[in-house]
């Protein structure tokens, strides 16, 4: 499935100012000095920095508490790429996970590997419609694979059921709506512990009713907004507007707010393209997979190697997890450098597959 975007993604914004025969793909600010169309590039986007920076500012210095959250986003990830370290030497810190294969193994060595993996971004590529988001039947076997080996769990955004109709392999841990709700494997396998498939963990039940509220609240509201849908992620909603023309953003991002202020137990964060809604507590990708690893019997083990494979800035509190910790490796899906707590990288979901396939293959030689 190919890459589908309403708005021109940072990465293509970048190209576009390339000269074609200047564009390598793969190999973009490798050279230095850089090109100079890269550094028009850099100048454009520190440029469009300011201008961004001084409207935020204007609007706060107005009394104006809020951020365009939404037209920021993309802005954000143009001003960054541009205006980041080389890619190079992006790399340099957050080298492919593919290339760096064998350090990675070496890492892990007499330890037990824990997988966790993201979904949207990760196991599928971006695509417009977030109901036709599915994953290849070659994805779903690199999975498998590597849930014959290694505990493995899928931690997602979206709600614990339709992760599960997409990825539908029932040996996997599912954490849903961001962490927030957690079920073992349902068929049972080497690496299932004590009540296979009892839901593990919901923190966030006494929400269930105001969630309801407000996606009814934001369903109505998004009405005058084309191309804006609100997707029920059970214990969290999502605002997409990856379809909506962005003059409207800023319009979008108004109305979303307009109705949370009712509600002080939510809070709002962004991914790509989406606005997310979910409860105020303090629970996140990054504490399910402490969960996981607890549930799984390695608190406080030294013997555990757990991966982290997300493309999403709700995937930095898993990546932050294993930095603290000391232990295992996160690793970041871009395609281009990104402020990000992973040590690893991986360009795209194809490398994603690539990268478990490595895995499983040297289950054999471990
Ligand atoms: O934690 P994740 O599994 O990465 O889920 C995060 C959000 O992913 C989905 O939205 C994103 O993917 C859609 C399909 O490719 C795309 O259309 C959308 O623009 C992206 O933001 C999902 O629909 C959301 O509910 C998740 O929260």
């Amino acid at each position: 499935m190919t890459k589908q975007a309403a708005f021109p993604a940072a990465e293509d914004a970048l190209a576009a100012a390339a000269p074609a025969t200047q564009q390598q793909p793969g190999r973009r600010f490798t050279s230095f000095p850089p090109p100079s169309w890269a550094r028009g590039a850099c100048r454009k986007a520190a440029a469009a920095q300011v201008a961004v920076a001084d409207h935020l500012g204007a609007v706060a210095a107005a009394g104006g508490a809020r951020t365009t959250a939404a037209a920021g986003s993309w802005l954000d990830s143009v001003v960054m790429a541009a205006a980041s370290p080389r890619h190079a030497d992006w790399l340099e810190k957050h080298p492919s996970a593919l290339a760096g294969f064998e350090t990675v193994l070496a890492a892990a060595e007499g330890k037990q590997i824990v997988m966790f993996l993201d979904y949207d971004g990760t196991l599928s590529p971006i695509v417009r419609d977030p109901d036709s988001a599915v994953m290849t039947d070659e994805m779903r076997e690199a999975v498998r694979g590597v849930a014959e080996h290694f505990p493995t769990a899928i931690v997602s955004g979206r709600c614990r059921d339709k992760v599960f109709n997409f990825v539908k392999l029932a040996e996997l841990y599912y954490a849903g709506s961001h962490g927030m709700d957690i079920k073992g494997p349902t068929a049972q396998c080497k690496h299932t512990k004590a009540n296979a498939g009892a839901v593990m963990w919901q923190p966030a039940s006494d929400f269930l009713p105001v969630i309801e509220e407000v996606y009814h609240a934001l369903t109505a509201k998004m009405e005058s907004i084309p191309g804006a849908t609100v997707e029920d992620n059970k214990f969290c909603l999502s605002v997409h507007f990856r379809c909506v023309q962005e003059e409207k953003w800023g319009a979008l991002d108004d109305q979303v707010r307009s109705v949370l202020k009712d509600y002080p137990g939510l809070r709002l964060t962004k991914g790509r393209k989406v606005l997310e809604i979910r409860p105020s507590i303090k629970w996140d990708k990054g504490n399910a997979l402490e969960f996981l690893l607890e549930s799984l019997g390695f608190a406080d083990s030294s013997d555990v190697f757990p991966i982290y494979i997300g493309d999403d800035r709700t995937d930095e509190d898993a990546f932050k997890v294993l930095r603290n910790m000391g232990q295992g490796i996160g690793i970041l899906v871009t395609k281009i450098p990104k402020e990000t707590s992973a040590s690893y990288s991986l360009r795209e979901p194809s490398e994603v597959k690539e990268f478990l396939h490595k895995l499983v293959k040297s289950t054999g030689t471990r």
